[in-house]
């Protein structure tokens, strides 16, 4: 569904070079769930610009759905549906109004329009909102809107840029749990930015780690947490001599690739902890070193993140600069009503 190689795209402004893209080779078949994830800035929604056909690429190329991003950009964005990061909908146009527009949009007939439309104000829950205006909408239904303009031309291939920034916890799971409903009846595929790494790590059958331009991994959650991160157990003594003990016991362990004293307590690195803990903790019951409590944290994509860049990306800021502002607007007027122009 996309092929590209060496992609990649320089902005000059004001004499100033921004490699936003340096030469992203990323392969996405049919029906995949790809969660792109980078701090801010890193290039994330440059590339889905240039994937939909909207910011032509300084250099290398992409293939989507079968067209050439560089040379077929009407064809590219005709095919896809893309969901940017501002709303699509007119906040005082009534939802039913701008669900009909959009598909005279697209070209779609009448009638196919208002059984499309319908079907899809079911599927995403906004059944009965057809009469109210835009801005009475909550977050999540207005995005869960969005995603419906999105869908009305039944891509094959949907793109969804931070689909869920700003939306509470519940509005966020609501919003995944129709996603993946869509996905399931319409088969399509799905490439999305986002910034919510338990988002990525749940809903992702792919994840592609972008930094400062460059893909830096790109597999699934699980790999990605075997390959760059590791579990941790941490046990805690009231005695602090008995956790010197306890570090004696388990020292020559070969399942712990790390075992640190930190005062009473001791935090331990392993993979696939949670099928080590038992035989770990009667070991250390057997040598009489029972901890007085313990827990255990899987490996998260922070940790992979933080493995691989020396950062941490929850702590990133999630504010936009005034660049990325601009670019977005310069998107929305490119794109028409929905973010998206072509044909059914
Ligand atoms: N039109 C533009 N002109 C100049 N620089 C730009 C333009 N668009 C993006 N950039 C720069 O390119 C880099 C990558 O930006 P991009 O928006 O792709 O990042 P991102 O990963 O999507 O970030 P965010 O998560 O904040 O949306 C940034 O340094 C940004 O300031």
């Amino acid at each position: 569904m996309i092929t590209t190689s060496g992609l990649t795209k320089t902005f000059t402004r004001k004499k100033t070079r921004v490699e936003a893209v340096k030469g992203i080779d990323l392969s996405v078949t049919d029906g995949e769930l790809v969660a792109i994830l980078g701090p801010n800035g890193a290039g994330k929604s440059t590339t889905l610009r240039m994937l939909t056909g909207l910011l032509a690429p300084t250099a290398g190329s992409a293939t989507v759905a079968g067209y050439d991003v560089a040379t077929q950009p009407d064809k590219v964005r005709a095919t896809i549906g893309y969901v940017g990061q501002g709303n699509s909908a007119g906040h005082y146009f009534r939802v039913g109004d701008e669900l009909a527009s959009q598909a005279q949009f697209y070209g779609i007939p009448g009638a196919e329009g208002r059984r499309r439309a319908s079907d899809l104000l079911a599927a995403l829950d906004l059944t009965g909102l057809e009469k109210r205006t835009v801005n009475t909408l909550s977050g999540g239904q207005r995005r869960r809107l969005d995603v419906a303009m999105g869908l009305l031309n039944r891509p094959p291939l949907l793109f969804l840029d931070e689909p869920s920034t700003g939306m509470d916890p519940a509005s966020r799971a609501n919003l995944w749990e129709h996603v993946q409903r869509m996905r399931e009846q319409f088969g399509m595929t799905l490439v999305l930015t986002t910034h919510y790494l338990e988002e990525a790590d749940r809903m992702a059958e792919r994840v592609v780690i972008i930094d400062h331009g460059s893909i830096i991994a790109d597999d699934t959650p699980a790999a990605l947490r075997r390959h760059h991160a590791r579990d941790t157990i941490t046990l805690s003594y009231r005695e602090e001599s008995r956790a010197s003990s306890a570090v004696g016991h388990l020292a020559g362990d070969a399942r712990l690739h790390s075992v640190t004293p930190q005062g009473g307590r001791i935090r331990i690195e392993l993979d696939d902890g949670a099928a080590h803990v038992p035989a770990l903790l009667a070991g250390l019951e057997a040598a009489g070193l029972r901890p007085d409590a313990t827990s255990t944290a899987e490996a998260t994509l922070d940790d992979v993140f933080l493995n691989l860049t020396g950062r941490s990306l929850r702590e990133e800021s999630e504010s936009e600069s005034d660049d990325d502002a601009a670019a977005a607007a310069m998107a929305a007027a490119a794109a028409g009503p929905a973010g998206m122009g072509g044909g059914a």
